[in-house]
């Protein structure tokens, strides 16, 4: 599983800054999508060869005891105690504050690693940066500067190294696809699972051994095998499963990541919201292959139908990929369509592109439509080869590829998407130019 890192520190001291730089090689993904905004407080990273959770506690100030700064404070402590790893960021040119010395108190008393960032130090000498953190009690602090960036690689480094290495999700063909069932509070993801893998279709399964990993329920269904992956706490309580925690945003994302396909169940009773919208574009950020439950459809009338599906083409038209179903879990309407199109979402996200035919497709699509000039050149686009799944990745090679503008490269994925029949899954695109082979765009 990838390990989670909760920012904390006390205003100011450049949390939302570190956080961006974190989460800013995942960014360029899924930027431009049209209604996609993203959640400012937990996302995905990747620095070097690692991957990571990363949640800023910004504007959860730990000290706080009433009104929305309760309610701030509550998730933070949330944040805190699902932690791999805390990051404690203070301020190098401030220098210590009482507050910091508070943080530091209840951070201790978490029983969670610790690790003293201090922020701002870009130009300031190291033991200078330093000397005045120490009696912070987190040992020798580490310098970085969020806004310049230096010291990140450094930083994420050291406090991961204690984690292994965390590959994608794979699947073998007894177990069958791993599935996540998401969506905010109340929608119905309990009862869902329960009509999904009643009693009688879980097939034997163990407990993880760390409380760190996610729970894999594997279960047979239309003759067909699954593994539901469950990190929130679900557990067998006679002959229903239930959730006996409370509802995480942190264990949503890890198990969305451990997935290969995630099931993003929606309230058809009530509007759709910016929560939906956050837990769809980590769907979309991970890359996993998704299907999305409109629930509950037992419980709305023909107006309110019509105005679900208006809102859902408002505010998620992101996933625009992804099938849409109707279902009522609690009667059990709609989950055997449900589970077909796991299963093609599932399919697609496995597909295997050949390379003439990612080249041929390539180029029907540069016959069609050229791709803009840039200046004097023009980008010029060569050959494209397959780079992985679950998301498909296409690695297309040329000369001036980082001069594609994004609305080419989405022209280029829908292009690729119709011609393999790719729905369910997202696409990425990566630029290999043979100035810059490194270079990649999305
Ligand atoms: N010099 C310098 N300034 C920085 C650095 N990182 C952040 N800042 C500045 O510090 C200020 C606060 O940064 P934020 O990232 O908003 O701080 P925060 O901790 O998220 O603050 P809250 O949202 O109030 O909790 C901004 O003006 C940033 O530009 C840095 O590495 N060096
Ligand atoms: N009318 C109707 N109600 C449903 C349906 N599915 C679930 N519910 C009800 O919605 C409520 C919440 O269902 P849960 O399955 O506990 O929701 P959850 O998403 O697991 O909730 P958390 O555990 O809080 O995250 C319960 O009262 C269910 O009976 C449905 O298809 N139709």
């Amino acid at each position: 599983m990838k390990p989670t890192i909760v920012l904390v520190g006390r205003p100011n001291v450049g949390k939302s800054t570190l956080f961006n730089r974190l989460t800013r090689t995942r960014d360029a993904l899924v930027a431009d999508q049209p209604g996609l905004t993203r959640d400012r407080h937990y996302g995905i990273g990747r620095v070097g060869d690692r991957d990571y959770l990363v949640v800023d506690t910004a504007g959860f100030d730990p000290v706080a005891k009433d009104g929305i700064m309760h309610e701030m404070a509550r998730q933070a402590e949330q944040a805190i105690a699902e932690a791999d790893v805390l990051l404690f960021l203070v301020d190098g040119r401030a220098g210590r504050t009482p507050h910091d010395e508070q943080i530091a108190a209840r951070l201790r008393r978490s029983g969670r690693p610790v690790h003293l960032v201090v922020n701002k130090a870009e130009g300031l000498e190291r033991s200078l940066a330093s000397a005045d953190f120490h009696a912070l009690g987190f040992g020798a602090p580490l310098p970085v500067s969020a806004a310049h960036g230096d010291g990140i690689k450094q930083l994420i480094d050291l406090v991961l190294a204690p984690f292994p290495l965390d590959d994608d999700p794979q699947s073998s063909e007894d177990s069958g696809p791993a599935v996540a069932i998401v969506g905010r509070p109340n929608v119905g993801k309990s009862t869902l699972v329960n009509t999904l893998i009643g009693e009688e279709r879980v097939i034997a399964f163990d407990l993880p051994g760390t409380t760190r990993d996610a729970i894999a329920i594997p279960f047979e269904r239309g003759g067909k095998n699954y593994t539901l992956i469950d990190t929130a706490g679900l557990r067998r309580r006679g002959r229903v499963f239930e959730a006996v925690e409370k509802f995480s945003v942190i264990k949503t994302l890890q198990a969305i990541q451990e997935a290969n396909v995630a099931v993003l169940v929606l309230d058809a009773s009530q509007d759709i919201s910016d929560q939906d919208a956050h837990i769809a574009g980590f769907v979309l950020e991970a890359g996993r292959a998704l299907v999305v439950a409109i629930n509950k459809w037992d419980a709305v009338d023909d107006y309110q139908r019509d105005q679900l599906k208006q809102e859902i083409t408002r505010k998620l038209g992101f996933l625009s990929f992804a099938r849409f179903h109707q279902i009522s879990a609690l009667r059990s309407d709609g989950v055997g369509g449900l589970l077909k199109s796991v299963d093609a979402a599932y399919a697609a996200a496995m597909s295997n592109l050949s390379t003439p035919q990612l080249t041929r497709i390539m180029q029907a699509a540069i016959a069609k439509q050229a791709p803009p000039r840039h200046g004097t050149s023009r980008p010029k686009l060569r050959y494209a080869h397959q780079g992985g799944m679950n998301p498909p990745i296409i690695v297309i090679h040329g000369n001036s590829l980082e001069n594609l503008p994004t609305s080419y490269v989405r022209y280029l994925e829908r292009a690729f998407m119709e011609a393999f029949k790719l729905q369910g899954t997202p696409l990425r695109i990566q630029f290999r130019t043979a100035h810059n082979p490194y270079a990649t765009k999305a």
